[in-house]
């Protein structure tokens, strides 16, 4: 299981020469076969990053920008625990109502059948929309409330951050929805990680005893929107400053600036990831050309179908992940951490690597903005 995907585009600015050799290899790379592809003669790309969520200890997943255990073990079962009171409560809600009706109406005749599908849908991990979406949904209060935060990889916020700042541009593709993709993003876990480890564990656990509701409230507890008073729902019996130590909201960061305009992919607006088409669709949407994309991943048929579409991909190897045959190491790209990505690679080395791709966009870097690339932003 994959996560999440992040592209990321340089505001390239090909002289003559780079703008050919640019188009011979976006033709060239639709027309060969995958991983026939030479990365020595590619020129400047737009340069794409995807990245999962994934736990190391889970040795049949694999992660790039921060653990799928987030996801797997946090995400997940949050929206699973937080649903029979959303249905209870909200079944008719006119905020609500349409997430419910997105569901087959065989799944959606009732709360408990309606629980049980999406329980079978989460536990076989399907990417399928409706459900994404509701996902995203049940997902936002967890965020405000401080349940959890996004725990990203430590090489991951520097790199995207500095990859901005040269210009490289960002965009997201996952099959969590793209609401969903911007609360992962504006709730980046920031400081001390063990510090904000502890504090998700002690939220959690107030979650775990309280539900929802207990959350909420120490959430404006602790934000001052609420005022001292004793709080006793369930067997939860502590008073609010107890509740605010334990469910303090953990220091995070919006990171959502770094992604470019219109920069946010899911299978609503892209479609599948494991197709080609999409991926044709989102540099089409963007602007940006297959060639000069850069697309990450952790999978290997989301790989192939980038570079079917003619973009250029790297596979995220971090520790834990799916292992890979030794037939598609041979033919990939490969890095172990986006630090592995040198942007900054001098000329003339790291042919057939990630490190000669960076080559390319430092010297496209050179020429300024294209003019058709300029006010994408
Ligand atoms: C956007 S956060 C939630 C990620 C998610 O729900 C998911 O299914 C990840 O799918 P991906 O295609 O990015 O592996």
């Amino acid at each position: 299981m994959c996560c999440c995907c992040l592209l990321s585009a340089r505001q390239a600015s090909p002289s003559s020469t780079w703008s050919q050799a640019n188009n011979e290899i976006k033709d060239g790379a639709s027309l060969s076969p995958i991983g026939s592809q030479t990365r020595a003669d590619t020129g400047p790309f737009e340069h794409s990053l995807r990245y999962t969520l994934n736990a190391p200890a889970e040795k049949e997943l694999e992660g790039t920008i921060c653990p799928i255990s987030f996801v797997k073990d946090t995400l997940f079962p949050y929206a699973l625990k937080a649903l029979p009171t959303v249905l209870a409560k909200q079944w008719d809600d006119p905020a609500f109502r349409p997430y419910r009706e997105a569901f087959p109406p065989e799944h959606s005749t009732s709360p408990s059948v309606l629980q049980a599908h999406v329980e079978d849908l989460t536990k076989r991990d399907v990417k399928v929309a409706y459900l994404k979406n509701l996902q995203g949904y049940l997902w936002e209060e967890g965020y405000r409330s401080g349940a959890y935060s996004t725990p990203l990889f430590p090489d991951v916020a520097p790199r995207l951050k500095q990859w901005k700042e040269e210009g490289v541009r960002l965009a997201i593709y996952s099959s969590g929805s793209v609401f969903a993709q911007k609360l992962l993003f504006q709730h980046v876990s920031s400081g001390d990680e063990t510090t904000a480890g502890a504090k998700r564990a002690a939220a959690e656990a107030v979650d775990e005893r309280s539900g929802p509701e207990v959350a909420n409230k120490s959430r404006r507890i602790a934000s001052g929107e609420e005022g001292e008073m004793a709080l006793k729902i369930g067997n939860i019996d502590e008073t609010p400053n107890e509740l605010a130590e334990t469910h303090q909201l953990a220091e995070t960061e919006d990171m959502r600036h770094l992604m470019t305009a219109g920069g946010w992919f899911d299978t609503t607006n892209a479609g599948l990831k494991t197709e080609a088409s999409s991926y044709s669709k989102i540099v089409e949407t963007l602007n940006w050309q297959p060639a000069r994309t850069l697309f990450l991943t952790d999978n290997v048929k989301e790989y192939d179908a980038a570079v079917s579409a003619g973009l250029q991909a790297i596979l995220l190897d971090r520790p834990g992940n799916v292992s890979v045959s030794a037939a598609d190491l041979a033919r990939m790209e490969v890095v172990q951490s986006l630090n592995d990505i040198d942007l900054a690679a001098s000329k003339g080395s790291g042919v057939g690597t990630a490190a000669g791709l960076s080559q390319t966009l430092q010297e496209s870097a050179a020429g300024g903005l294209p003019a058709e690339l300029d006010g994408i932003h």
